[in-house]
């Protein structure tokens, strides 16, 4: 009897275990991110903006709500870091990927390695949410023109792919192209956020936790 009471409350208090990577180029606030989210959604406080360093590696924190548990996987963003990022894909339920947007400079190179992570199989019907990060600073880039941003970049590489499909193929071969990057872009969310300040986390985080829900990748538990 008391098996079978304890097999019915471990059924009953059961939960979900999902991961959620997050993802993006060195600097853009992901530590920053993961440490809000830690002391927004946990009992102990995440580390201070000022007691953040570069990661070499990765960072995890765990976060448990109703009937889920959600962990986070900070991985660094420097060049030679992103090789590493692959190894999470089959993992994971969902990714973050966040955006220096006062980095105007780098954006193109976000984007491209944006549509990495984007255009990796593993990572075809999981959530992807892209964080507009360090909206407190007078010098960002809104949501609106960040997807503006996003949206023409992955035009031009959309045309760009498809003139290189048809250089590559013989006149009498053609078959029309259809790119992959533009047919997500139309469903991509984006969120503004401080990570310093805390804003738009709690929507981030509330974006996650009702996507991984209904993930694909659910079954696989
Ligand atoms: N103004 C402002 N600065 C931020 C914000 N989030 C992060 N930063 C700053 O941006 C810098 C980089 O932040 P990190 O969280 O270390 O960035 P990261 O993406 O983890 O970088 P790597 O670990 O190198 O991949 C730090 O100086 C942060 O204080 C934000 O919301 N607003
Ligand atoms: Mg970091």
């Amino acid at each position: 009897m008391y098996h079978l009471l304890k097999g019915l409350y471990q059924h009953l208090t059961r939960k979900d275990e999902f991961s959620v990577l997050i993802l993006g180029l060195d600097g853009a606030g992901k530590t920053t991110f993961l440490e809000k989210i830690k002391t927004l959604f946990s009992d102990t406080p995440g580390l201070a903006p000022d007691k953040i360093g570069p990661t070499v590696g990765q960072n995890m924190g765990k976060i448990t709500l109703p009937s889920t548990v959600l962990q986070f996987w900070d991985l660094g963003g420097q060049t030679s870091l992103r090789a590493l990022w692959p190894r999470y894909y089959d993992e994971c339920h969902a990714v973050a990927f966040v955006v220096d947007a006062t980095d105007r400079d780098r954006l193109h190179e976000a984007w491209e390695v944006f549509d990495s992570v984007f255009s990796a199989p593993q990572i075809l019907g999981v959530p992807l949410l892209l964080l507009a990060n360090k909206q407190d600073h007078p010098e960002s880039v809104s949501v609106e023109e960040i997807r503006e941003s996003y949206d023409t970049w992955a035009a031009q590489h959309a045309r760009d792919e498809a003139q290189r499909e048809e250089d590559a193929l013989d006149a009498n071969e053609r078959t029309p192209v259809a790119p992959q990057t533009g047919q997500r872009s139309a469903s991509l969310e984006v969120i503004g956020m401080s990570a310093i300040e805390g804003t738009g986390v709690r929507a981030a985080v509330d974006w996650l936790f009702l996507r991984v829900q209904n993930s694909r990748r659910r079954e696989t538990h």
